[in-house]
């Protein structure tokens, strides 16, 4: 596309000091397609940029470039690490009141203890990167943030030199014709450990019903490959028309984008309230309106599906009790219906009660019973050795804060990871004692569509 103006990179390897700086500036522009301002972004930092969008489309944000990143390959208190750097850089930042406070954007890995040689290889126990341009679009306005961390005193030209770029994406995203349709086709697909998985799903449900663990989410994956590279904006793009229901998210790292559509919300933190959501418990959608709400029916009425959902209600509400006030809980479960899938869902809400941040709750809920099991530990082990495989950021939290304290964290389900011409899926249920192998083979298959369908594979069923 076009050349580089410049290369804002070494910026990021200042360490925080008592010299650290944090300069953010923003301007307001007029309507700009999110998709847009990420391709753009292509032209000077290809590898380093970010998507997000939250299920009820009333925020939009996209990072280009890194102005900082933060990550560690802890298995203890890796949470928290994130959330002090964070705090200390924020402490460094300077910002009029016109000035939106900068994001930190990123996520952890699925299970610390649970790694080995994987397609998820670059990926460390936590990744986050507050963004060199930073996209915000929020009731009706797009607001365009520079955001600069360095100790060098005379760093206003280096400001400069970002005003250029800044102003030279917008352009770039206001004028060009981006043709974000690809055809790309699939050449093969491998389902990984078809059997294992199938095996593992008996193994626990006998676990189960020796009383070892209430519930267990089994997990697989399928392999992809392409006929040539996928192009990541043109995945977003499908995706977001597609899962018009859940949340959008892309990050890329190296050379690789994870993305996906979920519909399940892990903590959002918004002026001093706290909300999430228990979802679990499946059914497909009908093929008439008559049928799908016969399903819904049957979903709300099935007692393997109520056991597996009840299951996440008791430790989210039960963490929310421990740093809420005012926790507000409906008794029974609705539906949420989403493109190919219904769930039951229970939303959660609180006031904070403490002067708590949103890393304490990421901590606090995950894995919930959704993607883990109860007990969580005994799940843990049992996960580690019927899955067989590395879940890297699969159904684990992902999502942003930023310097006021908001923030909101998904679920990474329904995603992919993307590398070059392959494309890792993933997706998994909750096992309970009256688990069926079959049943829940299928189910993984209706998991598997939003992200097929936005790779452009074909549906089975
Ligand atoms: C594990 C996944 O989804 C989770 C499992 C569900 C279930 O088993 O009913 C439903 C929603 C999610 O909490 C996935 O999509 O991969
Ligand atoms: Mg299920």
């Amino acid at each position: 596309m076009s050349h580089k103006i410049t290369d804002a990179r070494t910026i990021k390897e200042v360490t925080i000091s008592p010299a650290t700086r944090f300069f953010t500036e923003t301007v307001e522009v007029g309507r700009l397609s999110a998709l847009s301002f990420f391709e753009a972004g292509a032209s000077l930092y290809k590898n380093e940029r970010f998507y997000w969008q939250n299920s009820e489309k009333t925020l939009t944000l996209v990072g280009i470039g890194h102005a900082y990143t933060l990550s560690n390959d802890k298995i203890a208190n890796r949470f928290m690490d994130i959330s002090e750097k964070w705090k200390q850089l924020c402490s460094a930042l300077i910002k009029e009141e016109k000035d939106v406070d900068p994001i930190l954007f990123g996520g952890f890995s699925f299970d610390e203890e649970n790694r080995g040689n994987s397609e998820w290889d670059e990926y460390p126990s936590a990744y986050f990167v507050v963004p060199s341009f930073q996209m915000k679009i929020e009731d009706g306005k797009t607001l365009i943030s520079i955001n600069m961390i360095t100790d060098n005193k005379e760093a206003a030209e280096d400001f400069d030199r970002l005003r250029e770029e800044r102003d030279y994406l917008i352009h770039l995203a206001q004028v060009e014709e981006f043709d974000f349709a690809d055809s790309n086709a699939i050449l093969s697909t491998n389902e990984r450990n078809k059997e294992q998985y199938i095996d593992a799903v008996e193994n626990v449900t006998k676990s189960i019903r020796n009383g070892k663990a209430d519930k267990v989410v089994i997990a697989r994956a399928l392999e992809l490959q392409f006929e040539h590279e996928i192009i990541d904006v043109s995945v977003l793009h499908s995706i977001s028309n597609e899962q018009q229901e859940s949340y959008h998210f892309g990050l890329q790292k190296g050379d690789s984008l994870f993305f996906g559509a979920t519909p399940e919300r892990l903590i959002q933190i918004q002026d001093g309230k706290a909300y999430s959501a228990c979802v679990a418990g499946s059914i497909r959608r009908g093929k008439t309106a008559v049928e799908d709400r016969e399903l819904g029916e049957e979903l709300l009425g099935d007692r393997k599906n109520r056991e597996e959902h009840q299951y996440v209600v008791g430790m989210i509400s039960s963490i929310f009790e421990n740093y809420c006030n005012e926790v507000r809980i409906p008794k029974t479960p609705k539906l949420m219906k989403i493109r190919d899938i219904q769930h039951l869902y229970t939303p959660v809400e609180g006031m904070l009660g403490q002067e708590v941040d949103i890393f304490t709750f990421v901590e606090a809920l995950h894995p919930t019973p959704a993607l883990g099991g109860v007990p969580t530990d005994v799940a843990l082990t049992i996960i580690g050795k019927e899955e067989g495989m590395d879940r890297g950021y699969y159904a684990a939290p992902i999502g942003w804060t930023d310097a006021a304290g908001n923030g909101e964290f998904a679920v990474a389900i329904r995603s992919s990871l993307i590398k070059g011409d392959r494309a890792y899926l993933y997706a998994g249920g909750g096992i309970v004692a009256d688990s069926n192998p079959e049943q829940e083979y299928d189910e993984t298959w209706v998991k598997f569509r939003p992200v097929l369908r936005a790779l452009g594979g074909k549906l089975n069923g």
